[in-house]
């Protein structure tokens, strides 16, 4: 049965739909529009503008390079008519040196050129690189679910490079041979108006080549992209993966994916040379038929005096100094084609809507600090819109009280927390601060009121001292200490040869898992914000320094508003209100004790905890006897 497509309107609708779940995704490439000059350049122009000085010193410095190129072919007209035909030495004598002499003059035009483009084309992509970079910044949380870290790190790094490196060199190109064929074009017509016509009369047979070549390239570079994005993730994986890799002995399907995406690369490589570059034989092609119907007819022209050998000589000369840049305008067509796509998805990043973006908080409050505390509101959250995560979270915690969520796994717990430094948006309902709805305040002071200590515990590559500053820039060693001490790093540290600059390498690789977890519970604690999240901060911890750092947590949650996701309910028997979050709802709430008393799901959940662990200290109780009465038995015998 076939599908009725979608219609234009029903399109846009949908598109208005997923773009809240999806602000933006790198690796759908079929929407790609089409590359035109016209278009690409006025895209590049904001760019371009403020170098627009260097830009035409450099413009002009190509004139003479271009133009130069005719005077060479010029010369040949009167050193045939005078030289060989005439046979006047004098003159045979200075030609070659005054064509050494501008060939010196050219090359000096050249080089400074090429110095003011480097320049210009530098300054462009640094510009483009910087706004990109600063685009990545806003991007909302849900950007980075969507996007894999290739496709990030493709269309972020290669293509600002690839733009103005490619229409940099386009222009300069263009100018160059525009301004040389301008000249040659001179020297043509003043030797013969009639080859004239007949030599760029064949031009216009390469229009449609040209033309299919356009569309061909729009289509590969698109999946070429794709599969670059593919081939980074997967180094990245394989970076970031290596000791899953090696445990579990997967280098053989690592290379296998590796191989399959390299293949397909490779086969797309050759998809792009196989459907291009028959232009450069085309072009060989409309030359030779060029050069050929000049000869022709240049002859007859000859034969009846129209023109002298000098002229036709001359004229031949310029003609083939015209069409050697046409041969080779393959190369050239594809590398702008790629720079104007490049810049197509620069556009489309750098116009992708967030609510993120800086312009969205003029207007807004600022929130100094927490008074009052957090309230949400029949909150509904879905990260896809095939699925609603929460679905109705009221709930209120006052300030300077410890609010503890807990519930089963993938019911919604770190959604909840995810939501009030604003990493996603809700779908309806509201989250207040202090009777404000969190989309009321400026980004900047709403997210630094708050400190966070994510289940992963995320490091930065460098030092220990860069990973606890980064939540304090100013922060001073005595603070840094204080924190150290605090979340009971500091015998550790002081143990490290470097002490605090001691690099920790990508991810904070050379930490153990406890000392990552107390390590980013250093950075929340210099933080001093009076609202903590704090995301099962202790799941990494064997039981002894899970005790240490629950002490740290509890200095740490002194006087502000916490919140504390956990799992292990004995680390928050004494939190003022417990959440049992189940599949999106609250489905009990009150303290301990009172839950205990219900006698319902956080009851349930409590015993069969507070089971499993008498049961784990009767097996080991168990055991140690076992071994001691056999070692008492062998002492026997
Ligand atoms: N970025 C995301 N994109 C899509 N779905 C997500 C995303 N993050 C979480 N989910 C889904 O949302 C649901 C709730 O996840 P959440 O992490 O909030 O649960 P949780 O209660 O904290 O779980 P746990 O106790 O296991 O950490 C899960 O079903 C999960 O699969």
């Amino acid at each position: 049965m076939h599908k009725k497509k979608p219609s234009a309107e029903q399109k846009q609708q949908n598109k208005k739909e997923d773009s809240k779940f999806y602000p933006i995704i790198l690796s759908q490439t079929e929407d790609q529009k089409t590359t035109s000059f016209i278009r690409g350049y006025k895209q590049f122009w904001p760019f371009l503008k403020p170098y627009w000085f260097m830009a035409v010193l450099g413009i002009l410095l190509t004139i003479p390079v271009g133009a130069l190129d005719a005077v060479i072919a010029a010369f040949l007209k009167p050193f045939m008519d005078n030289v060989m035909i005439e046979q006047q030495k004098s003159f045979a004598d200075y030609v070659p040196l005054v064509i050494i002499g501008f060939t010196l003059v050219q090359g000096t035009f050249i080089y400074l050129s090429s110095i003011v483009n480097g320049y210009v084309g530098g300054k462009i992509s640094l510009s483009i690189r910087t706004k990109l970079y600063k685009k990545l910044l806003t991007f909302e949380t849900r950007f980075f679910d969507v996007n894999n870290s290739g496709s990030v790190i493709f269309r972020f790094f290669n293509d600002a490079d690839q733009a103005s490196a490619g229409l940099i060199a386009n222009i300069k190109l263009f100018l160059t041979k525009f301004f040389s064929s301008v000249s040659l074009v001179c020297v043509l017509v003043y030797n013969s108006w009639q080859l004239t016509l007949v030599a760029l009369g064949v031009l216009v047979f390469l229009i449609l080549p040209l033309r299919i070549v356009r569309k061909r390239i729009k289509k590969i570079i698109s999946r070429s992209v794709v599969g670059n994005t593919q081939l980074i993730t997967l180094y990245n994986e394989t970076t970031q993966g290596n000791r899953v890799i090696k445990a579990f002995g997967l280098s053989d399907l690592m290379f296998r994916q590796f191989k399959a995406k390299a293949d397909f690369l490779f086969d797309i490589g050759i998809k792009l040379v196989r459907d291009t570059n028959w232009l450069s034989p085309v072009m060989h092609l409309v030359s030779s038929i060029g050069v050929a119907g000049v000869l022709y007819f240049g002859v007859q022209l000859i034969l009846n005096g129209t023109i002298t050998s000098g002229a036709f000589v001359s004229f031949l000369a310029a003609l083939i100094m015209l069409y050697t840049p046409i041969k080779t305008i393959g190369n050239n067509f594809i590398s702008v084609q790629q720079a104007l796509l490049a810049l197509d998805r620069i556009y489309e990043l750098l116009d992708a809507k967030s609510f993120e973006d800086e312009a969205n908080d003029k207007d807004k409050l600022v929130l100094p600090t927490i008074k009052d505390g957090i309230e949400f509101k029949d909150v509904h959250f879905s990260y896809t819109k095939e699925r609603e995560i929460l679905k109705g979270i009221s709930f209120k915690v006052a300030m300077g009280k410890k609010i503890a969520l807990v519930g089963n796994s993938g019911g919604g717990k770190t959604t909840v927390c995810s939501l009030i430094p604003r990493l996603y948006e809700v779908d309806s309902g509201s989250v207040l601060i202090d009777g404000h709805d969190v989309r009321d305040y400026t980004l900047d002071s709403l997210r630094s009121q708050i400190a966070v200590v994510f289940q992963d515990s995320f490091l930065f590559q460098g030092t220990i001292r860069h990973n606890i500053t980064c939540a304090k820039p100013d922060a001073t060693d005595e603070e840094i200490h204080e924190a150290l001490k605090n979340s009971y790093l500091d015998e550790f540290v002081k143990g490290l040869p470097n002490g605090l600059d001691t690099v920790i390498g990508e991810r904070g690789v050379s930490l153990s898992g406890g000392q990552k977890q107390r390590l980013s519970i250093a950075r929340a604690l210099i933080r001093n914000a009076p609202l903590v999240i704090l995301d099962e901060a202790t799941s990494a911890l064997d039981n002894k320094s899970e005790k240490v750092v629950q002490k740290a947590l509890d200095t740490l949650m002194k006087g502000r508003t916490t919140i504390v996701i956990a799992h292990r309910l004995s680390t928050i028997r004494d939190a003022d209100t417990i959440l049992v979050i189940n599949d999106g709802l609250v489905v009990e709430s009150g303290t301990h004790d009172e839950l205990l008393a219900k006698n319902g799901v956080y009851a349930g959940l409590y015993m069969s905890q507070f089971k499993n662990k008498e049961q784990e200290e009767r097996d080991e109780a168990e055991l140690k006897s076992l071994e001691e009465s056999m070692r008492a038995e062998k002492v026997k015998a």
